[in-house]
């Protein structure tokens, strides 16, 4: 359309960032995956997954949004948690929504409630959201039970949200409404990225994610917030055919203590090198370039705990 015929009716481009908070497992980082269509975060089934703020963008022809996923927030018990808390809240405060997500199988509880108590007491609050994910797992009519929780949780903690949104990222329902609704919300303005650019995170930090989600799958108990990968070194092999490119990567895992580097590498090695093909195979599908990986598993003892060791593995 011509702006400059039609004044005042073209529609304004609208640009801005939201989060989705929650507590642990509440379904954001699928949420995020789920709008932006690829996959940025990292998900799994063990609660706090999540330890960057990672940005994931919908771009629209009229608006732009950027999507920040957070870790859970959670009581902290060690450096790592504090700083991830921190992590969180500044985001907050940057954010023009805030998507509260408070997953349909379960009912409101007092994480919730802690969380959403936070956010009431932020100085600058963004405008909230309340969206009620993993609505593919319950009945209708559980569904109109913790949509009418959530209605009554505003007035108990003073806080209000400008839409109740009942979402599935697993099937698909209500994702374009829920997009449509945050972008609504977004101030005026022209895009803070390119057009077909879906995150700002570096390769490095992507294929890390990845990686340590793969290290993720099957371990149990305290062992996931012990793991760390860090990316070492990453080129392309030299020598290749164009149409047949090789990504070398060098990458360690890193685990708190000698036990779980057992576990991590399994009897004769075979859960470390399924865990490398399981990440190759994600890195490939990211990047569409088969992968070389050479994945070594590192000790730095307590590290969660160690001011230094945070600092260097970069948080
Ligand atoms: N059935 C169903 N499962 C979902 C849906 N969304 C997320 N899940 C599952 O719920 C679990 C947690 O999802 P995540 O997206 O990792 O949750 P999160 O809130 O980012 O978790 P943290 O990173 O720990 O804070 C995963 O096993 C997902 O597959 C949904 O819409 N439907």
């Amino acid at each position: 359309m011509n702006r400059d015929s039609a004044a005042g009716s073209a529609p304004a481009f609208r640009s801005g960032f939201a989060c989705f908070v929650g507590r642990p497992n509440a379904g954001k980082s699928t949420l995020t995956n789920a709008l932006v269509g690829s996959k940025i975060a990292i998900t799994s089934s063990k609660p706090q997954t999540t330890r960057h703020a990672i940005r994931g963008i919908v771009n629209r022809p009229d608006a732009q949004l950027v999507l920040i996923d957070t870790p859970g927030l959670h009581r902290p018990r060690t450096l790592l948690g504090e700083r991830l808390n921190d992590v969180v809240r500044d985001t907050w405060s940057e954010v023009d929504v805030v998507g509260i997500c408070l997953p349909s199988n379960e009912r409101i509880g007092p994480g919730d409630k802690y969380l959403m108590g936070q956010i009431a007491q932020l100085p600058k609050r963004p405008k909230l959201i309340a969206i009620a994910t993993k609505e593919d797992l319950v009945t209708p009519n559980r569904m109109i039970e913790h949509l009418q929780a959530i209605d009554a949780v505003q007035a108990e903690l003073g806080i209000e949200f400008v839409h109740i949104v009942p979402v599935s990222a697993e099937s698909g329902t209500n994702l374009n409404e829920l997009a449509d609704l945050i972008i609504a919300e977004l101030p005026q303005g022209p895009a803070y990225y390119p057009d077909g650019e879906i995150t700002d995170e570096p390769d490095e930090t992507l294929i890390a994610e990845l990686i340590r989600e793969a290290a993720l799958e099957g371990v149990r108990d305290e062992l996931p917030h012990s793991i760390v990968v860090t990316v070492e070194e990453m080129r392309l092999r030299e020598g290749r055919p164009e149409d047949r490119p090789l990504l070398d990567l060098f990458a360690n895992l890193i685990v708190e203590r000698d036990s779980q580097k057992g576990i991590i590498i399994g009897h004769k090695g075979s859960r470390l090198r399924e865990v490398g093909s399981s990440a190759r195979e994600q890195i490939r599908k990211l990047f569409g370039t088969p992968v070389h990986l050479d994945l070594r598993v590192k000790v730095v003892k307590d590290w969660q705990r160690d001011a230094k060791a945070l600092n260097r593995l970069g948080f």
